[in-house]
This record gives C-alpha cells, structure tokens and sequence, in this order.
C-alpha cells in the first residue's frame, strides 16, 4: 500500500522561500515585490504558472520575461530551503506510515530536484524513495499523469494522495486515487468545495486516516 504526498502546502510550509525567490525575479525585471500572501495563492500549478502569475499582478503579459523569471527561480530553487518548515507532525506521521510498512512517493508541481532538496535539507529523503516533480513529465498536475507514474512507482496497490489545493484534488480525482486533503496549506477555496475522501487538520491523525481508507494488508 503506498501513501503518495503533495509537497508545497502539504509536507512543507515553503511560501516563505518561494516569495522570496519570487521577489528577487521581479527585482530583476525592475518590476516592484509583492505580499506573501499575493504570492501564496499563485502556488501550486509549478514554475510557469507562477511566473505568469507574479507578471500578470502587474499587468504584464510577456513570454520573454516569464522565461527569463522561471529561468532565475529554477537556478536558485534547491538552496531555497532556509525559510521552509515541515508542518507539525510530518516527522512522526511519515515515520509511522514506514513503520506500518506503507510505500511513500512525493507528487508535486515543484521542479523535481528542488523538491529532492529540501527533502533533504529535512532529513526526509531517505524516506521518499519515489519523488515526481512539474518538470519530470511533459505533463503537471492536476493532469493525473504525475500522479499515475508516482503511484506506479510505488508498486500500483492500494494508495491515497494527500494534498491541500484545488489542483491536488482535481488530480487524484481524475487518476481515482482517494484524496486526503490537509487543511492547512495554500487552497483558494473552502475545503467542503473539494472532493475529498477525509479531511486532515492534524499529521497525527494521518496513519489512522490511511487505515481507514486503505484495505488492511493480506495477511
Ligand atoms: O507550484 C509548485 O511549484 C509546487 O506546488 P505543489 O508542491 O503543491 O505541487
């Protein structure tokens, strides 16, 4: 049985670094910064998305610059782990889920080595053999393709995808993947208004939330 995870706004609080980041491109198009919380409703959809987001909140809508953004961002995106936080309880959580011997994947729009590293930088790795960035497929979520190969990757049985936005529930929805959605990350809109198979509001709660939307193992 696999539990397959969302990134940004779901195992981490990255908003922070991800102004940051988002800041430094606009300076460098002389284009002025925008408010954390502007910029956290602009996650989610990866890299490109973002870009576009952060210049159309200027009223510009430009290729050239979208390009030459994505291209700073994505240089600096694997040292930008200083302002991230797990949220409270991800360690246990995803220590329990090892322990009852549950596959775990990482599906996220992040670019996949930025990913790697700030699951490194959280001595978390290790514990996720399988992870699968926006830029690992010609396709991003919510196309259900990611989240298909990660699934696949973790041996195709039994699996949950546990994620916070829009995006993530529209994906496990269409790849017919259960969705857990924590509630505490970057979604735009009430979590009643998404489908979902449970609400998580704490990581402790998560190996009993899988137990109950999972098989129990064949003995
Ligand atoms: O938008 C991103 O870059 C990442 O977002 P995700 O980890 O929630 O998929």
């Amino acid at each position: 049985m696999a539990v397959l995870f969302d990134l940004d706004g779901t195992l981490i609080d990255s908003v922070a670094d991800i102004h940051r980041l988002s800041n430094a491109a606009l300076a460098g198009e002389g284009l002025a910064p925008l408010g954390l919380e502007t910029v956290r409703g602009f996650i989610g959809r990866g890299v490109p998305h973002l870009v576009a987001r952060l210049l159309a909140a200027h009223g510009i809508a430009d290729p050239e610059r979208a390009a030459r953004m994505a291209a700073l961002i994505a240089g600096s995106y694997d040292d930008a782990v200083e302002l991230t936080q797990l949220y409270p309880g991800v360690r246990d959580a995803v220590a329990g889920l090892q322990a009852q011997g549950h596959a775990l994947g990482v599906c996220t729009n992040k670019p996949a080595s930025a990913a790697r590293a700030i699951l490194r930088h959280m001595g978390l790795l290790d514990a996720f053999p399988v992870v699968i960035g926006g830029d690992s497929l010609d396709l991003r979520k919510p196309d259900p393709a990611p989240l298909l190969a990660t699934w696949r990757a973790c041996g195709a049985g039994p699996a949950v995808y546990v994620g916070d936005s829009e995006v993530d529930a529209a994906c496990a929805e269409a790849a017919g993947l259960p969705f857990i959605l924590y509630e505490h990350g970057y979604r735009q809109i009430p979590a009643e208004a998404l489908p979902h198979a449970a609400i998580l509001g704490d990581f402790a709660d998560l190996p009993e939330t899988v137990a109950r939307l999972l098989p129990a193992p064949r003995a």
